[in-house]
């Protein structure tokens, strides 16, 4: 008997993010990975340790897989879904991880029975550090529904929602939010280099400034507002720096702008 700590799953597009997960759950423990992805160089870094098959046709036929998840681009979902509909056929969990793609536009390309999570993950989930929000679609079970759970939290945090449209906002925030994050640590260290810092030190101090900050607010029961007034002692550097970004037309009203234009994308994407 296996002691894996999860089940045996169906990987559908192994990219950035189904890679990211696929590395976290092989980190946990997994019984067995089949993952379906025609671009040998996406698998690489998991030779050895999953089945690699380059169309879903080419699946085992005895594999039978607790979960199926979706992690193809959105514009490659009408090239990958319909294949994928025998396992909708024996009632199979589907975890779509795709921006914009709604259940009704997923079950449309499964079969109308299909029992769709649509969830929507980050990066970090390769190093466990994760945050996943999902809707469940009709007729998933509660079994079904915990088994997802079980999935997403076993790469991050999970959180549940139970109107579809705010995944598009979700989408926007904690799906991206580690771009700008990353962005943060782009321009922080080319400001310091600006000041004159050596380049290599200015990477190391982008760096670590960015991921510290991240383990204090994650580590931490304080407010994110609470933890920069702690650094912000008055009248001193950081109070000054403070105003440029938090001027009226600057990152407050920029990042509404970003998350705004982000969600709308999503919406667009369900076409
Ligand atoms: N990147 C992120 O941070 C996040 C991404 N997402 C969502 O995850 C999904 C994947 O994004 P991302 O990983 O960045 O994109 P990638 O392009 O890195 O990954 C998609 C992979 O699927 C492969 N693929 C294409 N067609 C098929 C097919 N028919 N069957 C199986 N695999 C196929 C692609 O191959 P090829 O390159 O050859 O086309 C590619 O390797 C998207 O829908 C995105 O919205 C969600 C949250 C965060
Ligand atoms: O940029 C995108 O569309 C995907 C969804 C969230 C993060 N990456």
């Amino acid at each position: 008997m296996s002691h894996a700590a999860l089940p045996s799953l169906l990987l559908i597009g192994c990219g950035k993010m189904g890679g990211a997960m696929l590395e976290g759950w092989l980190e946990q423990g997994v019984e067995q990975v089949v993952v379906v992805e025609p671009y040998a160089g996406a698998t690489a870094a998991f030779a050895g340790r999953v089945t690699t098959v380059d169309s879903v046709e080419k699946v085992p036929a005895g594999f039978s897989p607790a979960a199926i998840i979706l992690a193809t681009k959105p514009q490659q979902a009408e090239a990958a879904l319909p294949g994928c509909a025998r396992f909708a056929q024996a009632g199979a969990l589907f975890i779509s991880v795709m921006a914009g793609k709604t259940v009704a536009g997923m079950t449309g390309m499964l079969g109308g029975d299909a029992r769709v999570v649509r969830a929507m993950p980050n990066t970090p989930a390769a190093v466990r550090q994760g945050f996943t929000c999902c809707f469940a679609g009709e007729g998933v079970t509660t079994v079904q529904k915990a088994l997802a759970d079980a999935l997403l939290s076993a790469v991050g945090e999970v959180a549940w929602v139970e109107d579809e449209g705010l995944i598009d906002p979700v989408t926007a925030v904690s799906g991206g939010g580690p771009a700008y994050v990353f962005l943060l640590a782009e321009v922080l260290e080319q400001a310091a280099i600006s000041q004159g810092l050596p380049k290599d030190l200015a990477r190391r101090m982008a760096r670590r400034t960015v991921a510290g900050s991240g383990a204090l607010l994650a580590a931490s029961e304080l407010d994110a507002a609470q933890l920069r007034i702690n650094v912000t002692s008055p009248k001193g550097t950081t109070e000054r720096a403070l105003n440029v970004l938090m001027a009226p037309d600057a990152w407050p009203k920029l990042m509404e702008e970003a998350i705004a234009a982000a969600t709308a994308r999503s919406r667009e994407l369900a076409g």
